[in-house]
């Protein structure tokens, strides 16, 4: 190898290649065999992330000097610039954002006290600024070394998550260890994202739980990508591998506002709202038996521009659907519950993990378009035992407080308390659809025919005749659309084909929505 150049920082050309050469020290902060390691997990380092998420050349790094000042155990001899985490902002898809990168070449990403400060700074400058932050997260947690002083840092960043929740988006890609309390700045932030199989969340590891409790597990089944998109909920997306996770981030933020004195982007183009072969296909998809299921994926793809729903969380909790799409341009929330999993009941997952979307899109401005059919909440004493009460409430209040723009359309079951939750006009929906095919009523024909008549049955000659006919009767009289309709409830009964129309009408009426709650310093959500 050769001898570096000797540079003489009396002239001014030496002051800028002592310039060049400090950030040449910066830039390769971790060794060449941390990288190698790196590479061989299948990751990328702290900057080749940034690179592959930002636009080409906007990028500008702040605190590329910082280090750490601290003499414990040694580490006054190893002071690498930039102190494992590489700040600052630059433009995703031509809007700003400011981002952080965890470098695990350097410390195992692990975070001190000045690297605390290089993330509190790009926070209070992404707030300042009005611009989403994206945190990428591959760190072996508090720096051992530094104590407490990296436990401060940590709390400092969970304030700034919890003072910029719903303000601007904050967006966590976890593409390695984000290990022990580490992992509740993801868990503020709006939407996490995980890569299979290098992607590990969890408070207290393998390890220490084989010695507390005796379980045997490993760090892919405790807190991989699978375990926390399909059993915890804590993850949005489970992408696999970082080039795609980076790219679900980019779309993911393309349906959101800057802030939430924004609008979210939109690519207005005029829908062309004559009735298509395409919009027909809705009049024959529910079927003729209540009990036979049907996609509601596909409702969805009907109602948004080029079919695209980009869904989120669509492994945890399958029985209600979540995720964003456009009508005309502009970004829509959707939930919707489906038929295809627990005949689309409402259970605790499925409560949080709507609850938790209808408060997304209200803090940032997109409205919500809700699909229904539920046959109401999952019966079982497991669901009781561990909160359905408390939990479903979650998704009353989401709704509840919601200001955005609100449409439901009925397709088919809206039975008992979900009804109500499902976004219904009780609720503050402004425009309330059914299809033709909607059952709203307190129950299904079956639980309310042997209430109301048990004795009838059990006194007939011919019980079965007689449970149908009775049936029959409850169907033909409650199961409809029509006596909610002549109440207010439901604004239109529709076609299932003037689905579209009747949605992007009623979006571009919406548009100049105003509605305020009454001034409090901050609700109460049963959390
Ligand atoms: C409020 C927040 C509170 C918390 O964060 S509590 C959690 C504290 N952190 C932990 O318990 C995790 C400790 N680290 C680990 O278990 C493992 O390093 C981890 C993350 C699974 C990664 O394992 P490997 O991929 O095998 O990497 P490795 O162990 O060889 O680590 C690479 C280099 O990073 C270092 N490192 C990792 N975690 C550190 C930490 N917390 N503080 C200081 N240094 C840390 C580690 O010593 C190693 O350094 P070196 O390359 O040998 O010089």
């Amino acid at each position: 190898m050769s001898e570096p150049e000797e540079i003489d920082i009396h002239t001014t050309a030496g002051k800028l290649a002592d310039l060049q050469r400090r950030v040449q020290e910066a830039t390769h902060a971790g060794s060449e065999r941390a990288v190698e390691k790196q590479h061989a997990k299948g990751k990328l380092t702290a900057r080749e992330r940034i690179l592959l998420l930002l636009d080409e050349d906007s990028f500008v790094e702040l605190d590329e000097f910082a280090r750490h000042r601290s003499t414990n155990f040694g580490l006054e001899h190893n002071r690498p610039y930039g102190d494992g985490v590489v700040t600052g902002y630059g433009t995703l898809d031509g809007r700003p954002v400011a981002v952080f990168s965890q470098d695990f070449t350097v410390f195992g990403g692990a975070l001190g006290e000045v690297y605390g400060q290089k993330i509190v700074k790009v926070m209070d400058f992404a707030l300042k600024t009005g611009c989403p932050v994206i945190g990428i997260n591959d760190s072996g947690g508090a720096r051992i070394q530094e104590g407490v002083a990296s436990l401060g840092a940590y709390g400092e960043i969970f304030r700034r998550n919890t003072h910029a929740s719903g303000v601007i988006p904050q967006i966590s890609l976890v593409v390695g260890p984000c290990a022990g309390g580490a992992v509740y700045s993801p868990a503020i932030t709006d939407f996490t994202v995980m890569v299979d199989q290098t992607s590990h969340m969890f408070i207290t590891g393998p390890d220490v739980i084989k010695t507390v409790t005796g379980e045997d597990v490993g760090f892919e089944e405790l807190g991989g990508a699978r375990t926390h998109n399909t059993a915890s909920g804590v993850a949005h997306h489970m992408a696999g591998d970082e080039k795609d996770a980076i790219d679900y981030v980019k779309q993911l933020l393309s349906y959101l506002p800057s802030n939430n004195l924004s609008e979210p982007p939109a690519y207005t183009e005029e829908a062309d709202l004559t009735v298509t072969d395409e919009d027909r296909e809705l009049d024959t998809l529910v079927p003729d038996s209540a009990n036979q299921p049907y996609d509601m994926h596909t409702v969805i793809e009907h109602i948004l521009d080029d079919t695209e729903f980009f869904e989120t969380q669509p492994l945890f909790a399958p029985n209600i659907l979540t995720g964003f799409g456009r009508v005309e341009g502009h970004p829509v929330g959707i939930v919707a519950n489906q038929p295809m999993q627990y005949a689309g009941c409402l259970d605790i997952n499925a409560s949080e993990k709507a609850a938790r979307f209808v408060r997304t899109c209200d803090a940032f401005n997109v409205p919500v378009i809700t699909f229904v059919d539920v046959p109401g909440f999952l019966p079982g004493v497991d669901q009781e035992h561990t909160g359905i009460i408390r939990r479903g409430a979650k998704l009353i209040y989401a709704y509840a407080e919601a200001t955005v723009p609100l449409i439901t359309v009925i397709t088919r079951k809206a039975f008992g308390g979900a009804y109500d939750v499902m976004g219904s006009k009780h609720l503050g929906a402004d425009l309330n659809l059914a299809w033709p095919t909607a059952q709203i009523a307190v129950m299904g024909a079956q639980g309310a025919v042997n209430i109301l008549h048990r004795r009838t049955i059990a006194e007939a000659d011919d019980p079965d005749t007689t449970r149908t006919r009775l049936i029959q009767e409850y169907e033909d009289t409650l199961l409809n659309p029509y006596i909610a309709a002549e109440r207010g409830y439901i604004d239109a009964v529709i076609t299932p084909s003037d689905t579209r129309r009747h949605i992007t009408r009623g979006l571009r009426q919406l548009r100049t929505k105003r509605e305020t709650l009454p001034p409090k310093k901050h609700g109460n959500i049963p959390l």
